[in-house]
């Protein structure tokens, strides 16, 4: 009912710049509307009690001063009788006032405090959703906008940035209690006199002015203190991420010039925003002063003589104004912090934002199974629009059979692979599953038919267990193991602390790259894909583990569609069909022997291999 009350006033901020500005954060509010009004009804409740306080001041103060004056009355007669005593004496009027500012006082500092309670619960569910939208945002991108944009950057706009933001939505209510603190205050001087209350809120208005020039630089700052932010979390996320690769390249001079480099170029960027920020309040401060101290000798000089205000009147004037003061400090000190998130706030919009982003479009025709094979027609691809990898691709993945991509490195195996689950679209040309386009298929049904294994899979911060079962849901404990075992891995794993119970990754045991892509072979077979990836291991592994691993992949591979990237041609040597792919286009495709026979190119890298005995 009140919502719908409320709607000419949401029309008329939905005109406003700022809500166009902000409108990708603030349309979050929509979910948080009945706590951020009930936030607002308690603060302007506050803020009213703060104005009758105000009132009941001027009748103590007029009490205490002039008891013989006419006492002061609100117009409401039981009221005026029964709680300002306007027919008592004079001691009782007294007492009762006192006792009237006593609760309003309670009162408001009660409303205070569940104005900011509400408020603080609206700013960090507003916080929850921001993060979580930006985690569904960053779910739907395609690979290509990370394989753009830097890691750091993500962590920090996801950790920092978005606390910084519930910071700023946190000052703003602060700053609108304040300002409805601020109204009463000024309809009490109003009331009291409106010729002071004209002066100071031109001269408040002038120091406004001033200040407002300064948030100019403080948001200025702050975008440089967003960027270097940024460019800190990479630095620190690459230099953890890459710890071993710096000890082993003993590269640690570097590292830590770059590291001591972003570190102050974040002091920097930091102390000249905070140092812009912290001015507006002493500016403020100062000017405040000044007024409040101009017009005290102003009403001494001439509306005194004149009559024009009673000594409780000024008395009551100066302390609205004196209570002022905090209040206008703390709007500027407030709006300098706002002006400072105004960098974080811009990286969030800028990241929430849909039109200047890759996004894989999601099909509707449920993926049930591989009937006849994958056709790539005429495939183009290019990371980047001018810089195609693939070229005029054209081949046919025949179902239950083995396909092995093979060529130098670089010369675009993994890029083609990448397609079939649609880590990327292609450029030009089309993918038909059983005749019909890859895209018009929903993307999780068919990768749920379909398996990656290389040697850099991700180990989860998770037990053994948990690492295997990944991406099956409900699979049994029964499963699981002869998953392992059939994987070659359950030997590994009866050896760890815990066995399946062992925590792998960031914290747990650090497993070897043989051992890893084990466990990547029974999280494989444990999903039962219908086509099956296997990018083969670059790393040399020793002869046992390379006999375990080729074991494994052979049984994994009975009855599926394979695609295997072989870097090793002894591993090949049974495929299909073997694809040689030259700078991303197909340069032979045929059956092995066959291949070998016309002394082609796979000729040249089998003689290649069988001189460093990698073949037989
Ligand atoms: N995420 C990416 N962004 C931009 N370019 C990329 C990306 N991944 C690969 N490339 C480029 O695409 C080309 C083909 O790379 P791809 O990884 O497909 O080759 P590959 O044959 O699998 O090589 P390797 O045998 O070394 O794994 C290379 O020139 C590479 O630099």
């Amino acid at each position: 009912m009140i919502l719908k009350q409320l709607k000419p006033i949401s029309n008329l901020l939905k005109a406003t710049k700022f809500w166009q500005e902000n409108y990708i954060i603030l349309r979050e509010f929509k979910h948080l509307r009945k706590v951020a009004l009930l936030a607002l009804l308690f603060t302007l409740t506050a803020a009213a009690f703060e104005g009758f306080g105000v009132g009941f001041l001027l009748a103590f103060l007029q009490s205490l001063t002039d008891p013989q004056a006419q006492p002061i009355q609100t117009g409401i007669h039981w009221f005026d009788v029964w709680f300002l005593g306007i027919n008592a004496s004079n001691m009782e009027r007294l007492y009762r006032v006192s006792a009237l500012i006593l609760v309003v006082t309670l009162l408001r500092t009660g409303f205070t405090y569940l104005g900011q309670v509400y408020s603080e619960i609206a700013n960090h569910n507003l916080a929850d959703r921001i993060r979580k939208k930006l985690f569904e945002q960053l779910q739907s991108l395609s690979l290509r906008y990370f394989a753009k944009t830097r890691s750091g950057e993500l962590v920090n706009s996801l950790t920092s940035e978005v606390n910084q933001i519930c910071h700023a939505f946190g000052i703003t209510s602060f700053l609108v209690t304040r300002s409805s603190t601020l109204i009463a205050y000024v309809i009490s001087m109003l009331l009291l006199s409106w010729q002071l209350t004209v002066i100071s809120v031109m001269l408040f208005g002038l120091l406004s002015a001033a200040i407002t020039t300064l948030l100019g630089r403080v948001r200025e700052a702050s975008f440089e203190w967003s960027k270097a932010g940024g460019w800190y979390a990479s630095v620190a996320l690459e230099f953890i991420n890459g710890i071993r690769t710096v000890q082993a390249f003993a590269t640690q001079d570097f590292e830590r010039k770059r590291f001591y480099d972003a570190s102050s170029q974040l002091k920097k960027a930091a102390i000249k925003g905070l140092a812009a920020s912290a001015s507006v309040e002493p500016l403020a401060e100062g000017g405040a002063t000044a007024i409040l101290v101009g017009i005290l000798l102003l009403a001494f000089a001439t509306l005194i003589p004149q009559q024009q205000i009673q000594p409780a009147g000024l008395l009551t004037f100066l302390f609205v104004l004196f209570r002022l003061m905090p209040i206008v400090r703390q709007i500027n000190g407030s709006r300098a912090q706002i002006s400072s998130f105004q960098g974080p706030l811009s990286s969030i919009k800028e990241l929430l934002k849909t039109e200047n982003k890759p996004y894989l479009i999601d099909g509707k025709l449920q993926f049930s199974g591989l009937e006849r094979g994958i056709d790539f027609v005429s495939v183009d691809f290019g990371y980047d629009a001018d810089n195609l990898v693939l070229h005029n691709v054209t081949l046919t993945i025949t179902k239950g059979k083995t396909t092995a991509l093979v060529g130098a490195s670089g010369a675009g195996k993994s890029t083609l692979a990448d397609l079939i689950p649609r880590f990327y679209d292609p450029t030009a040309g089309q993918i038909l599953i059983d005749g019909i386009d890859l895209r018009e298929f929903e993307i999780n049904s068919l990768r749920r038919k379909l398996a990656v294994v290389s040697q850099d899979t991700f180990i989860f911060n998770a037990s053994v267990r948990d690492n295997i079962a990944y991406g099956t849901e409900n699979a049994d404990e029964k499963a699981i193991l002869t998953a392992a075992k059939l994987a070659n891995a359950w030997e590994f794993i009866e050896e760890l602390p815990e066995g399946f119970d062992t925590q792998l990754g960031d914290r747990g045991v650090r497993l070897s790259g043989g051992q890893r892509q084990r466990i990547a072979i029974a999280r494989a077979l444990l999903r039962d894909p219908e086509i099956l990836i296997l990018d083969e291991a670059t790393s040399a592994l020793d002869s046992v583990s390379e006999r375990l691993i080729q074991e494994s992949l052979e049984k994994l591979s009975q009855g599926r569609t394979v695609i295997a990237i072989a870097h090793r041609l002894s591993t090949i040597v049974r495929a299909d069909k073997v694809v040689v792919l030259e700078a991303g286009r197909i340069v032979e495709q045929g059956q092995y022997n066959e291949l070998l026979e016309q002394r082609g190119k796979l000729w040249k890298y089998h003689q290649m291999q069988h001189e460093l005995g990698q073949v037989g």
